[in-house]
């Protein structure tokens, strides 16, 4: 999407043609930096420290991290061991296992002199798909916020809630909560987000924020646990969410703090939906409470909080108190009963197996 005019992608090949740059997002909104990676370790670290997050990003910045392994060393045990590097930075997002078994298969029938090649052409069609699925993500969730608008007062925003980034940052272009809504914005639909927070680490503050001010999209950044009392008072007409990992039958793993959002919903009567490009699916999983490992990050992230302070430096404070114990579970499931409908490149289904399967038959197992 565009920032100051111009457009970005969220990862893109340096001037080199061979090294990676991304945007460091550890430094928004304050400041606009980029992170040149020139190894698989140097991917892995952006993923693990969240200089790049969300799911599809992960898996697009992973897909480059092999192929920038490949140009050095294109052996066997070089692709295994970038694979494993890769794989162990982060658990949750299933983009991250999908994007490493795409390069695995593209690359491990090749001899090794042709993969690096190979490596980058199947990382630049992972990030050109990631464009498109998301664009079509916004194309079919955009009905979905013109229904609601035709029936409000004419003028009379669609408020929206949305929980994290699931915007064009979250992804290489578009988003996947966002996209619905940068297409009713530009089609001059009346639409007003609520932005969460989104403690620890601030993604909807930070990020959400930053995007959507950027495209113009009118928007409020709340605290995490203002959601329910405005859907009580009828100020919010839907919710829109993206996820790291959805199961075969429907439960979202998403950023912490979802699933209250959608027992507020499911409460209130306001519709939760979570939009997802289907490489976010995990159809070997059913029950997502069970089985989608949660990701438990350092507990720095709930014992201290970056901004912008005073004097226009980032500093970093201590905001819990000293010596006690902090826990950081950075995702939540919510279970499909909880989700009105799952947004995809394909359209909008049921959270449930008919619905997925429905749209993906060519992807559903069993
Ligand atoms: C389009 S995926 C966005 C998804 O990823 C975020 O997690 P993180 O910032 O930790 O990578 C969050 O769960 C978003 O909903």
């Amino acid at each position: 999407m565009k920032i100051n005019g111009q457009h970005y992608r969220t990862i893109w090949l340096a001037q080199d043609g061979w090294r990676v740059v991304v945007i460091d997002q550890t430094r928004l909104p304050f400041r606009f930096e980029t992170v040149t990676l020139g190894s698989a370790e140097q991917a892995a670290d952006a993923i693990r420290n969240m200089v790049v997050r969300g799911a599809p990003l992960i898996g697009a910045t992973a897909a480059y991290g092999v192929a920038l392994a490949m140009r050095a060393d294109a052996a066997d045990p070089a692709l295994e061991a970038a694979l494993a590097l890769l794989a162990a930075t982060r658990p949750t997002a299933v983009n991250l296992r999908w994007a490493l078994e795409r390069m695995r298969q593209a690359l491990a029938p090749l001899p090794p002199p042709d993969r690096a090649a190979a490596a980058y052409a199947e990382a630049a069609a992972i990030c050109d798909e990631d464009v498109a699925l998301c664009r079509a993500i916004g194309e079919h969730g955009l009905p979905l916020i013109r229904e609601i608008a035709a029936r409000k007062p004419a003028g009379q925003p669609v408020n929206i809630l949305t929980h994290c980034n699931a915007g064009w940052i979250a992804t290489v272009d578009w988003g996947t909560a966002l996209a619905p809504i940068y297409l009713a914005h530009d089609a001059g639909l009346p639409v007003h987000v609520w932005v969460d927070e989104t403690r620890p680490r601030n993604q909807g503050a930070a990020l959400t924020a930053y995007e959507l001010g950027a495209h113009g999209v009118p928007h409020a950044v709340i605290v995490d646990n203002a959601g329910g009392h405005l859907m009580q008072r009828g100020q919010v007409d839907m919710v829109i969410v993206g996820t790291d990992r959805t199961t075969a039958r429907g439960d979202v793993a998403n950023k912490i703090g979802t699933y209250l959002k959608a027992l507020a919903a499911h409460d209130n009567g306001v519709p939760f939906y979570v939009a997802l490009p289907s490489p976010t699916i995990d159809w070997r999983l059913a029950d997502g409470l069970a089985d989608i490992p949660i990701e438990e990050r350092a507990g720095r992230e709930v014992s201290h909080v970056a901004g912008l302070a005073e004097d226009g430096e980032i500093r970093t404070v201590r905001v819990a108190a000293p010596g006690s114990a902090v826990a950081n579970p950075a995702f939540d499931v919510t279970p499909a009963r909880l989700v009105t409908g799952l947004i995809t490149e394909r359209g909008v289904c049921a959270a449930s197996s008919e619905g997925l399967a429905g749209l993906f038959p060519d992807l559903a197992q069993g």
